[in-house]
């Protein structure tokens, strides 16, 4: 099995390069939605596609799940083996002014949906200033670096056993202020206090500020969507493991994100991810 995860993580690695060249020129909106009813864009399909094609071919890789399609795909060929789940372009609405983006990859040995318990790895690519690779696999964090070289495309480690700094620094938290349940957002005004804001509007960009200089990052519950705007299979569950794995929490407001009982592939579910100590605290303030 390790081998297959080896295997998959080579394709993200090689295909991270191939999505950033694709985003020059995808930059317009389709007129179709995703299956959680938001716009797509060209960029969102076309790191689906490339992402779909190369993970598929994996001998070992039973099926494939996106944000960006409804079903999941299965390898007709394959007899068991791993499901890997991917938001191709996280916060690809960034694309349009040119900020922080990601891609997100969640490899469970379980069907779809599963919970956060069954995945075997998870990790994110972020097309910053830099294509770097951040990689959770056997309770250990691995930051990597990807460069697209005339020899190939290179993987080199940059800092292995990633954890999150005990002091933290930082907080972004999603979603209109009007729209936050009260007790939350009297717990927004203690970490003002303590902490500075660091929001762009990209989970994978503001929890990579959380994993360097500690904090917390949240979309939580609002009154006008009680699971928030993130989804448990793509989003939650990769990023809970990922923060779990640096010696961080997650929660969803009550039990750690991997504790959630998948319902549906496109469910939504409050993602709140950080210091242990600020996920404990942020559990007491939820009512
Ligand atoms: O625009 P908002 O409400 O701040 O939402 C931002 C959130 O939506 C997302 O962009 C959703 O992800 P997608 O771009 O993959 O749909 C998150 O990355 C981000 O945290
Ligand atoms: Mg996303
Ligand atoms: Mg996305």
């Amino acid at each position: 099995m390790s081998e297959v995860v080896s295997a998959i993580v080579d394709v993200v690695t090689e295909t991270a390069p191939d999505v950033r060249a694709g985003l020059t020129g995808r930059r317009e909106y389709e007129t179709s939605e995703n299956p959680s009813g938001e716009q797509m864009l060209a960029a969102d399909r076309h790191a689906d596609e490339l992402l779909e094609d190369r993970l598929l071919a994996i001998d070992g890789v039973a099926s494939y799940a996106s944000e960006e399609r409804e079903g999941i795909v299965e390898d007709e060929e394959s007899d068991g083996g791993l499901h890997v789940a991917c938001d191709p372009l996280d916060g690809s609405s960034n694309l349009k002014s040119n900020n922080v983006m990601g891609t997100i990859l969640a490899v469970y040995d379980e069907p779809l949906p599963a919970p956060g318990r069954a995945l075997v790895a998870a990790g994110y690519v972020l097309y910053g200033p830099i294509t770097t690779l951040v990689l959770a696999r056997d309770d250990a964090v691995t930051e990597y670096v990807i460069d697209d070289t005339d020899e190939g495309v290179e993987r080199r480690v940059v800092e292995e056993d990633v954890t999150i700094p005990s002091d933290p620094v930082v907080y972004g938290f999603g979603g209109r202020v009007p729209d936050w349940h009260a007790d939350f957002e009297a717990f927004v005004r203690e970490i003002e206090d303590e902490l500075k804001l660091r929001y762009g509007g990209a989970m994978i960009g503001d929890v990579s500020q959380v994993m360097e200089y500690g904090g917390i990052f949240a979309y939580p519950s609002l009154e006008s969507a009680e699971n928030g705007k993130l989804r448990l299979q793509f989003e939650g569950n990769p990023i809970g493991y990922i923060v779990e794995s640096a010696g961080g929490r997650s929660s969803d407001g009550e039990r750690s994100l991997l504790d959630v009982e998948p319902d549906r592939l496109h469910q939504r579910v409050p993602v709140h991810v950080g210091n242990t100590e600020l996920i404990e605290r942020l559990e007491g303030a939820l009512d």
